[in-house]
């Protein structure tokens, strides 16, 4: 009697409070582009849901984080915004490359040195491991700034299918505003991000965990753009 008593013990023990509490996944993205191409304000309208009103040249790396749910799975996405200007990356370019699990280009629409960089940036990543094998996207900002456009959708999207990446044109300040041609075809930065997520749900297991108690606010998406069935090139593609 003892002996079941306590095999009913242990069983409810296992089904109930000894068990560790779920984990949750982080998924670090790093956001790389040249300096004033927006990769802070990208990061704080997906973290903090807004257009920051002030922003200074990142020094070193910040990383902002927001818990969002994928398919009933809470994921910590970590967006890490590195410095874009050469000065403030050197001390720091080692720490930000290690343990990534996708990467966001980003480039200035209104600004065709910023694109005319991105072999450049491509190239740094390659050196620490980040080839093509990683998920990585290419991100054109700045779409509102419709008069100023430097960056055609038709060369961007060439460079990013010769380099195997999904394009969006968005933009981190006002992604709901009407604007010209382009602009109606914006990618929400909020959308662009999750594709990442969705991407990386699909197809990796776990990396990095903590207990889920993560700090931000949470956001329900079931679905997307894309489910990762698709393989090979162009995971996703621009809706440009
Ligand atoms: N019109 C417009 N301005 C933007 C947009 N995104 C960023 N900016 C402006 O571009 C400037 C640079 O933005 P940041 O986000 O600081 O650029 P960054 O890439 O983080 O720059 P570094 O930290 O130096 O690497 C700021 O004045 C922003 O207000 C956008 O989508 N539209």
């Amino acid at each position: 009697m003892a002996e079941s008593g306590s095999s009913a013990e242990l069983s409810g023990s296992l089904t109930g409070s000894v068990l560790p509490p779920p984990r949750t996944r982080i998924f670090k993205i790093i956001v790389i582009g040249d300096s004033g191409v927006g990769k802070t304000c990208l990061t704080f309208r997906f973290c903090a849901g807004k257009f920051p009103e002030k922003t200074e040249a990142t020094i070193g790396v910040d990383f902002r984080e927001r818990l969002v749910e994928i398919d009933g799975e809470k994921i910590k996405i970590q967006l890490w915004d590195t410095a874009g200007q050469e000065r403030f990356r050197k001390s720091m370019v080692q720490h930000y490359y290690r343990n990534v699990h996708a990467v966001v280009f980003v480039y200035d629409m209104t600004n065709g040195a910023s694109f005319r960089s991105l072999p450049a940036w491509i190239e740094e990543c390659k050196q620490h491991a980040l080839g093509s094998e990683v998920p990585r996207i290419l991100v054109g900002n700045k779409c509102d700034l419709q008069d100023s456009i430097q960056v055609g959708t038709d060369v961007a999207q060439q460079f990013a299918d010769a380099h195997s990446m999904p394009l969006f044109e968005t933009s981190a300040k006002s992604p709901n505003s009407p604007g010209g041609a382009n602009y109606h075809n914006s990618d929400h930065v909020e959308a662009i991000f999750m594709t990442v997520a969705h991407k990386l749900k699909s197809q990796k297991p776990l990396v990095l965990s903590q207990p889920s108690e993560g700090a931000g606010g949470t956001v329900a998406l079931s679905g997307g753009r894309n489910d990762g069935s698709d393989g090979g090139r162009g995971w996703s593609c621009s809706s440009c």
